[in-house]
């Protein structure tokens, strides 16, 4: 119990998994704390003490399924291993207790096993560190960061485990904080700065972290951004046991820039905090290895186009907005990579589409050679299929945790390089004209010494775990060689003694076995016991048979068992020597896993280009949005080929783009018109034409984009207190706020959760600002059709509708956008459509040519709209509630009759269906006299 102890003073906010014999058992609150989460039965240890002790405990083999519990419901791990065996300690000096240390410490974003990580999605553990401007996070003083010695001259200091002491540098000014991201899993290391709150929360959004850390103070906010129950908010990230991060700021500074130099770098001393937090506190995960880290890279939000939380969601990038599921986003109908590497890589383009034309054209260059090339792409993309997650597998590598079959399967990953890289030489000397492009290099290190050496020492299948051998071959090693020769030789000799006493005793069913208690014995049947030498000695009696050991059997004995376990040692050896030599290339494994990831990511866009009829998508500086024929990449794909209607847009900010481009659309239709798709449709063909991607159209001008804005019908947000209103504003004042005139804007219905004026007027007063004091490229999808007559005022703004066909009060919808404000609304054709009953329809009929009516009496409301803007009180419309003295509800009920009369054939009608015909004609004639 002491040595439990002394562990679990070690590491106080963790749950300790103690590992004795075949099970790794949990003591005192570990064991309350976790029984139920883990449904195991807690009983107590020493059950007559006056005070027993509560324990529970897991079978070793099942660990696996109980971590992931565990890290899943935010609880952190240490996991105690024996460093010995029971003979072993017996065998030292010292006390003869088991040495037990613990080797990792699992946590959400300390995941390492295949089986706890999804193989497409990033594992990332986030340190963030305010800045100056990050006060609005905290309340009350803004925590800060001890002050960073100088790169190479680490300072001694008071070490501020809790992150919460010390004073800012004013280095940081303007910064909200700084953010560290660090997949350990994958060596992938990030580090950015975010000037403003809304930067920070786009980031989070992005990095969708599995763990934070995070100062204290911060917590309630963060708290407020990701809601209450974020898992990846446990309490139990603290650097408790960790290194100080200033003593690895040194490291840092290697890391992002070889000659350690920061300040010639630019990274700030908030960046470099937030990394050495977050490798403080990973390397304490895993005590007494090293992580594969290959470079901090700086993540730069400028350089990219933004897609906060609110567009990813909306736009569906990741996942559906209904379910939150993959099938149905924009990355499950671009996905055709091949590779856990490349569906990482291509998650992460998404997140962060470029800004640089020049690197945009790169990628399309790369995957237009791939599509003109479809047999040699197809020919890549059956290889990639071989090729496992290396970055990942190195990783595990260098921590020592890498098993023999996974060891193999990089041998299989490597295996496939050189016909990988052949490929693409070929492809390059197609190409007599221009080079291959860069994007489609492999590069030189193909890594191939690692593969002569895997392929070398590896068995052809090599077993799951080392423990019981069976991994190298005999080939690989003279001393492994000997050894398995002289214990298979010795079960040669085993054999022949059994055949020559069974000769000369004349005991046919004489046989030679073996096991743990006794060893090697001769096994005798009662019947022919009297035959039995008198040398052989008696070791046990069963029922039918007796059992007999000799001296020569016993020595033969010896030598195997000292040949099998000099073997097994020896094999351990080598495979230990493997791993530590993979570990060495774990840097050059993730450089080739991150050229394998480009062309997998690349292959499978030109896969998708080709069978769904992509175009490559012209890129340009000036504020335009040119598209011909768009489609939506996922509607498109959900109705099959050839249903969906294309559609062309053109906006143009500024004096951009032909005469006929505005940079506002006023979108007007019936509800499921399809003016939601077309609004979604043009961003997301922005997105992928700034991801390097081909788009979906006959073809594309698209002006780069900042950041895209999108206001999407929302739900009440009750868990943060907020009403649909209230979210709907919130989210239009980010965008009044934060739109540049490099940005597009999607608003979908503004104004609709409110009354009908409030809610029209602030609509046409958001719509006025975008156009006037903001210019950047709009579309506002609204049923305020009195929005329209702002064609006529702003020179900016168009009015197109999605067309509809009506016949005989059904209509049917063509999905065509059209030039011009829409006539009417169809919603009562809409609700028809969706199921209203008949009455009900005919009733809401009555009504709305009622209000048409009064419309039509009072021509003067439309206009009070129009009313001057700047210097002068806006008027609210208003309408006249005076009626031409017609009664258009009895009209339209003897239309109704009449249709109906005339549409039947008496000749064919049964009188069951005469009669209820008969009802349903009078039932509507009186209606419209009540
Ligand atoms: N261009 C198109 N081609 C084919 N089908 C389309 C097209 N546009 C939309 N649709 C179909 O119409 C459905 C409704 O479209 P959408 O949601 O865009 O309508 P809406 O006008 O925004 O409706 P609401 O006003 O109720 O939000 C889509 O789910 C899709 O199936």
């Amino acid at each position: 119990m002491r040595q439990y102890l002394d562990i679990k003073r070690r590491y106080p906010d963790a749950i300790v998994m103690f590992r004795m014999g075949d099970f790794y058992e949990l003591f005192f609150e570990d064991a309350v704390t976790v029984g139920p989460v883990l449904d195991i039965a807690v009983t107590t240890r020493d059950k007559k003490a006056e005070d027993p002790v509560p324990m529970a405990g897991v079978p070793y083999h099942a660990i696996g399924g109980y971590l992931r519990t565990l890290v899943e419901r935010g609880y952190k791990v240490a996991i105690a291993e024996q460093m010995e065996s029971p003979e072993e300690a017996r065998k030292r000096k010292g006390p003869k207790i088991v040495r037990r240390e613990v080797v990792r410490v699992v946590t959400p974003g300390a995941l390492l096993d295949e089986e706890h990580l999804r193989g497409g999605e990033p594992n990332y553990l986030v340190a963030l560190i305010p800045g100056p401007k990050g006060a609005a996070m905290v309340d009350g003083e803004l925590p800060a960061l001890p002050s960073a010695p100088a790169p190479g001259k680490p300072k001694s200091r008071k070490k501020s485990k809790a992150l919460t002491s010390a004073k800012p540098k004013g280095e940081g000014e303007g910064m909200a904080a700084a953010l560290a991201a660090l997949d350990i899993s994958s060596s992938e290391f990030v580090v950015m700065a975010c000037g403003r709150l809304e930067d920070l929360r786009a980031e989070l959004a992005r990095l969708a972290p599995r763990e934070i850390l995070a100062p204290e103070a911060v917590h309630e906010w963060l708290r407020s951004e990701l809601g209450p129950d974020c898992p990846a908010l446990a309490p139990g990230a603290s650097l408790a046991g960790a290194a100080d991060p200033a003593s690895l700021l040194p490291r840092v500074g290697h890391l992002f820039d070889e000659s350690g130099s920061r300040q010639q770098t630019g990274l700030r001393d908030e960046e470099a905090y937030a990394a050495a937090t977050a490798l403080a506190y990973a390397e304490a995960t895993q005590p007494g290895q090293t992580l594969l880290l290959h470079r901090l890279r700086r993540h730069e939000p400028a350089r990219h186009l933004v897609l906060d939380e609110t567009s990813l969601r909306n736009l569906e990038v990741f996942r559906t907005l209904r379910d939150a599921k993959r099938r149905g986003s924009l990355l499950w109908a671009i996905d055709h990579t091949r590779t856990s590497m490349g569906a990482r890589m291509l998650r992460a383009w998404l997140g962060a589409p470029l800004l640089d034309i020049a690197a945009i054209r790169a990628r399309q260059d790369g995957v237009e050679v791939l599509i003109a090339e479809a047999r040699l792409r197809a020919e890549l993309q059956s290889r990639l299929k071989d090729v496992r997650d290396v970055v990942r597998l190195a990783a595990r590598a260098r921590l020592g945790t890498i098993s023999p079959r996974e060891l193999g399967a990089l041998r299989t990953s490597l295996g496939a390089v050189p016909e990988l890289a052949e490929r693409l030489s070929e492809l390059g000397s197609r190409r007599t004209d221009r080079e291959l492009p860069a994007v489609l290099d492999l590069g030189k290190d193909l890594l191939r010494d690692v593969y002569k050496l895997l392929d070398d020492t590896l068995v052809d299948d090599p077993p799951a775990v080392a423990r019981d051998g069976g991994m190298i071959r005999s080939s690989a090693d003279e001393v492994l060689a000997e050894q398995r020769e002289l214990a298979s030789g010795g079960r040669d000799k085993l054999a022949a003694i059994e055949a020559r006493e069974r000769e000369a005793t004349d005991i046919p069913k004489l046989r030679i076995k073996h096991n743990n208690v006794f060893g090697y014995f001769l096994e005798v049947s009662k019947a022919h016991v009297k035959k039995v030498p008198k040398n052989w000695v008696r070791k046990q009696t069963l029922v039918n048979a007796e059992r007999y050991v000799t001296d020569e059997l016993a020595k033969l004995e010896a030598k195997i068992l000292d040949a099998q376990t000099i073997a097994l040692q020896r094999e351990q050896a080598l495979f230990e020597s493997v791993r530590a030599k993979v570990s060495d290339a774990g840097e050059r494994l993730v450089v080739l896993g991150d050229a394998l990831a480009r062309l997998d990511v690349l292959a499978g866009l030109a896969e998708v280009a080709e069978a769904y009829d992509y175009v490559r998508p012209e890129l340009a500086e000036e504020p335009v949005l040119d598209i011909n024929e768009g489609r939506h990449v996922v509607v498109e794909r959900m109705l099959g080929a050839g249903r969906f209607v294309p559609n062309d847009t053109e906006l143009a900010a500024g004096t951009h783009g032909s005469v006929d481009a505005a940079r506002l659309w006023v979108v007007t239709g019936p509800n499921m018109g399809g003016k939601s798709t077309i609004m979604r449709q043009v961003a997301l063909i922005a997105i992928l034409a700034h991801v390097g991607s081909f788009v979906p159209a006959a073809a594309a001008r698209v002006g780069l984009i900042d950041r895209v804005f999108t206001r999407v019908g929302a739900a009440d947000d009750l868990g943060r207190g907020e009403s649909t209103f209230m979210v709907e504003m919130r989210e239009t004042a980010q965008i009044v706020a934060q739109a540049s005139p490099r940005s597009l804007v999607l608003l979908d219905e503004i104004g609709r959760g409110t009354a009908t004026f409030d809610g029209l007027a602030l609509a046409w007063a958001i719509t006025e600002h975008l156009h006037d004091q903001v210019g950047c490229r709009t579309m506002f999808a609204t049923h305020y059709h009195e929005l329209c007559g702002l064609e006529a005022r702003l020179a900016g703004v168009r009015n197109v509708h999605v067309a509809v066909h009506e016949h005989r009060g059904k209509i049917v919808f063509l999905h065509r956008v059209e030039q011009g404000a829409a006539g009417r609304s169809y919603g009562i054709q809409v609700g028809r459509l969706a199921g209203l009953p008949a009455r009900l329809l005919r009733r809401a009929q009555r009504i709305l040519e009622r209000l048409e009516a009064q419309e039509r009496a009072a021509p003067s409301a439309q206009l009070d709209l129009f009313a001057p803007r700047a210097g002068s009180e806006d008027e609210a419309p208003v309408t006249n509630p005076a009626t031409d003295g017609s009664d258009p509800e009895r009209a339209h009920a003897v239309r109704e009759v009449v249709d109906a009369l005339e549409a039947c054939d008496p000749d064919t009608l049964s009188p069951r269906d005469a009669h209820s015909l008969l009802y349903r004609l009078v039932d509507t004639l009186v209606d419209s006299r009540t």
